[in-house]
């Protein structure tokens, strides 16, 4: 048994009784004839009687979303349609059965009939949209790319920021049974066309410009060779940031050889009567990509269904999300999380999409827009909260009392950051850390209102998910570091990788460790308690004489010196005969000298242990990072064998391309001093 870590927040008596998971464990009881004393009871319920637990969870929500009136096919008639079978890799959801579903349907279906979404820019401007003003500007958008004659299984691209043209896009190829897939315009040309060539897009939908840190950035020329890289379109529709005549302008543009819309045009032509295709639960709804360390990013594909029943059940049950709720979470299109932040219209949320930095003008920028948007659901990432840590920011007087949760995703999230934020807020306020992906679009692992909030630690599995810890001969183990792995069949489970239908690469990718059970790929503990904690990427691990360790431990302690602002460990077993443990660390103003180094070593030595002392420690300029916040760990470990840094990233989606030149040299001279 594991030491039980300090608690900041215990559930209300409102959470116990009336939130929306006490309110499904009533309608559960009632239907069920029997009770749910705690949440480990209603979770075993969950993956032990999966196939009756999302019947139950979908006619319940159908119902209290009044959906049910839309068609008759919503319904699920016996529970013994649900899955083919219970083995992750196999299972097939509703496959033979009458079942049919639009998630744009139930998407506008459910919005918030006064503020569906609010669109937000960095200078604090906001647009509101109400439920029928969202579904008109769907309902012209797809009857335009029905009008140029795409049709169901069509892939439709959007280079867009976060932003109502963007959801409207997502939302107006699904109503007619297309795939959506969708890049910020901050990725490079390069990056967009290794991801959107492969899926031989009919239709793009494209900003001229955005705005990032008060500057504008113009896009002309990356549209340029992007259409021009994307020869099966067979239209483009351009959206101007704040000028219609720029896309007018750029329309018109002769070199791109296409039939060239105007997004602003056709969101103000006449109204059109809407059609939802009827979808089955696996047809696919859009696709994400894999942050791709070498080849092409893999285009993971996920259902309709999948993703209705997924959403639905993690946004309403554990983040309590309904009518009432404002729910904000920086990203960019470019990540799951902003699939997962639209998602919340499914619940009657506000939804609000924030276009913009994070950190406008001050690191506090995100917190800022939130206490004066009334948000009661705000999400970030582990990283920010970790930067506004750093640069102590006071929580306690950005006026963020309307806020009841904080969730984190992207990278674990440290003690010190739960002590510093119950320090300045109330301890009403739940931090939620949550993890899970872009595979599956959703976190698996996270909290409820039914949990407590402890100090380095996510609270639970989510329902439906039998996450489990496996050690290296797949036994389950507790309290105890090893391969997170998922047991059962989740709805939101990739349908396959686009382009490999067979799911051989999909095979290789989850099911070739453990068989019959999901690897995720990351390193986490299971505890005793019924806490998890993820320690980073499993193929990041650091392993030192047999002892592994996660690297988010590693960072926790490094960046906890004085003088260091940034860092990355990578442990360079396999990729060279006797394995070091190379750290880079960004400094401050002052200079990695044989002090600091020291310091850092004895930090090491100290609080995680003495066989995890780096080997090298080597100052670069800045730590190389996704778009998304997430450090290059993979790439840079796999630069110490035969590959190049430059070859072993996607430059186009990483948020400081620069930074890899000055690491290809220090790892360079690390390799002949072998
Ligand atoms: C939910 C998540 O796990 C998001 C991420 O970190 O990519």
């Amino acid at each position: 048994m594991t030491q039980k870590a300090k608690t900041f927040h215990k559930p209300s008596q409102y959470d116990l009784n009336s939130s929306n998971i006490a309110r499904f464990i009533d309608y559960l009881e009632q239907h069920l004839g029997r009770e749910f004393p705690n949440y480990d009871s209603l979770h075993n319920f969950s993956v032990e009687e999966m196939e009756e637990f999302w019947v139950l969870w979908w006619n319940y929500f159908a119902e209290t979303s009044r959906v049910t009136h839309l068609s008759p096919k919503l319904q699920i008639k016996r529970k013994q349609d649900v899955l083919t079978s219970r083995d992750a890799e196999r299972a097939r959801w509703l496959s033979d059965s009458s079942f049919r579903l639009n998630y744009a349907q139930l998407a506008l279906a459910c919005a918030n009939e006064s503020e569906a979404v609010v669109q937000i820019d960095e200078d604090g401007k906001t647009t509101s949209y109400t439920k029928e003003s969202l579904a008109k500007l769907v309902g012209r958008v797809a009857n335009q790319l029905k009008q140029v004659g795409l049709s169901k299984g069509d892939v439709v691209c959007g280079y867009l920021t976060n932003s109502v043209a963007s959801l409207v896009g997502l939302l107006a190829t699904a109503s007619i049974g297309a795939i959506w897939s969708s890049c910020s315009p901050e990725f490079g040309t390069r990056a967009v066309l290794d991801r959107f060539a492969q899926l031989s897009p009919k239709f793009l939908l494209a900003t001229t410009s955005y705005r990032f840190n008060g500057k504008k950035f113009d896009k002309e020329e990356n549209l340029k060779e992007i259409i021009r890289g994307l020869p099966s379109l067979k239209a483009v529709m351009l959206t101007a940031l704040e000028d219609a005549r720029d896309a007018h302008s750029l329309a018109s543009l002769a070199a791109f050889e296409r039939t060239v819309l105007c997004f602003e045009d056709v969101i103000n032509s006449g109204d059109h009567d809407m059609f939802f295709e009827p979808m089955e639960f696996s047809d696919p709804l859009w696709i994400l990509f894999s942050s791709g360390t070498t080849g092409l990013p893999k285009g993971i594909v996920q259902s309709h269904g999948g993703i209705v029943f997924e959403h639905s059940k993690v946004l309403s049950l554990h983040l309590d999300l309904g009518p009432g709720s404002r729910f904000f979470w920086y990203t960019t299109t470019g990540w799951m999380m902003w699939n997962f932040l639209v998602s919340g219209v499914l619940t009657g949320a506000t939804v609000l999409l924030y276009d913009g930095s994070p950190t406008y003008i001050e690191v506090e920028h995100t917190f800022k827009v939130c206490a004066q948007n009334q948000v009661t659901h705000l999400g970030t990432s582990a990283p920010y909260l970790a930067s506004c840590m750093r640069s102590q920011v006071d929580l306690g007087k950005l006026g963020l009392e309307s806020v009841k949760t904080i969730g984190s995703t992207g990278a674990p999230l440290t003690g010190d950051v739960y002590h510093w934020v119950y320090s300045h807020l109330s301890s009403d306020v739940s931090l939620v850390s949550a993890s899970g992906g872009t595979d599956l679009c959703t976190a698996f692992l996270g909290s409820s209102p039914l949990h407590e909030i402890r100090e380095g630690e996510i609270s639970c599995a989510m329902l439906g998910a039998d996450v489990a810890v496996f050690d290296d001969k797949g036994d389950e183990v507790v309290d105890q570091v090893g391969e997170l792995v998922i047991r059962n069949p989740m709805p939101s489970m990739p349908l396959y990788f686009w382009n490999d239908h067979d799911r051989l690469r999909l095979h290789e990718a989850y099911f070739a460790t453990f068989e019959g059970a999901w690897r995720h790929g990351d390193w986490a503990e299971k505890r005793s308690d019924g806490g998890y904690i993820v320690y980073g990427r499993s193929d990041a691990t650091l392993n030192r004489d047999g002892v592994r360790m996660g690297t988010a431990d590693f960072y926790a302690v490094v960046e906890g010196v004085a003088g260091v602002k940034d860092s990355l460990v990578v442990d360079t077993s396999g990729f060279e005969k006797n394995g070091r443990l190379v750290l880079f660390v960004v400094t401050d103003a002052r200079e990695l000298d044989s002090y600091l180094k020291e310091t850092i070593r004895d930090a090491i030595r100290r609080e995680l242990s003495p066989r995890h002392v780096p080997d090298i420690i080597e100052a670069i300029q800045s730590v190389p990072r996704t778009i998304n916040g997430k450090k290059m760990e993979v790439p840079i470990r796999k630069a110490f064998g035969a590959t190049f840094l430059r070859d072993a990233v996607s430059e186009g989606s990483m948020a400081n391309p620069e930074s890899i030149e000055d690491l290809q040299t220090v790892i360079d001279r690390l390799k002949l001093q072998r």
